[in-house]
């Protein structure tokens, strides 16, 4: 089955590899008393896409969400260790939460576009950050949803309702919000497994153009997908980091049997 996976060239692996973006280092993660993700350690090289597998439930959601403190929205949820972006411990009390979520946006499994027009669900989040004249802001937004693929698919229905687009339209849209805002990191959770084949492959090529421009960390179920995006790919099992190397090699000779069954098909 290892053999039919296809897997992303990585011919700028060693390159991006030499800068790490995110430095996680002894990070333990609680929901209440129980211990979720263990005394994890790892990098993501910045300008590169890496992406998280492993089995339901192994924490994979749950370390994407330590990477802008978005667990911190809800009671009893705490991370233990450090996390330094840009060598910055970005868990430190006094990080600046709106600054850190401007830094590293996040696109989830549904797409959640605000109830509003195309238009503003991109002028919003700028409007956050930003004083823009009106022919700035429709630049921006402009430029927003170029990025995002799907500037030609609306731009004559600007006006019309955020969801009153496809499931794929609207998670580009969501893309192109987070872009709009200029992140330098962006997290996607399982971005395409709600989508049909043409949208996820549509969202996939727009990972592969977005990574020159940022840092990308994805959860993903499906490994095919993981091969074809990522540039280096993270196996997690029960909380802990199995193995994380070039994708190609964590396909094609992963280290750890648990990592080899899992590719395989034998648990998961
Ligand atoms: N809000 C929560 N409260 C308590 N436990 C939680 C909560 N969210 C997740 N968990 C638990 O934490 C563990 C890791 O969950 P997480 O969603 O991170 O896994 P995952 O690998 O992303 O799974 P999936 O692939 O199914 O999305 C699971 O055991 C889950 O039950």
């Amino acid at each position: 089955m290892t053999a039919q996976i296809r897997i992303q060239p990585v011919v700028e692996n060693t390159k991006s590899a030499m800068r790490p973006k995110i430095e996680v280092k002894d990070l333990s993660f609680f929901y209440g008393a129980n211990k979720t993700l263990k005394n994890l350690n790892l990098t993501l090289p910045e300008k590169a896409v890496t992406a998280f597998i492993g089995p339901s439930g192994c924490g994979k959601s749950t370390l994407l969400r330590t990477f802008n403190r978005i667990y911190e929205i809800y009671p009893n949820q705490r991370a233990e260790g450090q996390i330094l972006v840009d060598g910055a411990n970005i868990l430190e009390p006094r990080q600046d939460l709106n600054l850190l979520r401007a830094k590293i946006g996040m696109v989830f499994q549904k797409p959640t576009p605000f109830p509003m027009s195309i238009y503003e669900n991109i002028a919003f989040g700028i409007r956050l950050y930003e004083r823009l004249g009106k022919a700035d802001l429709d630049e921006r937004v402009e430029r927003a949803l170029r990025r995002a693929a799907l500037w030609e698919e609306v731009k004559d229905k600007l006006s019309a309702s955020g969801l009153s687009l496809s499931g794929g339209q609207q998670q580009r849209l969501c893309i192109a919000r987070t872009v709009a805002v200029r992140p330098e990191i962006i997290l996607l959770d399982e971005p395409a497994s709600a989508l049909d084949p043409i949208s996820t492959a549509k969202i996939e090529e727009l990972i592969d153009e977005l990574k020159s421009d940022y840092t990308i960390a994805i959860v993903t179920h499906n490994m095919q997908q993981a091969a074809r995006v990522s540039d280096l790919t993270a196996f997690m099992y029960l909380g802990e980091l199995v193995e994380m190397g070039p994708t190609e090699s964590l396909f094609q000779t992963p280290r750890e049997k648990r990592t080899q069954d899992y590719i395989t098909g034998r648990f998961g």
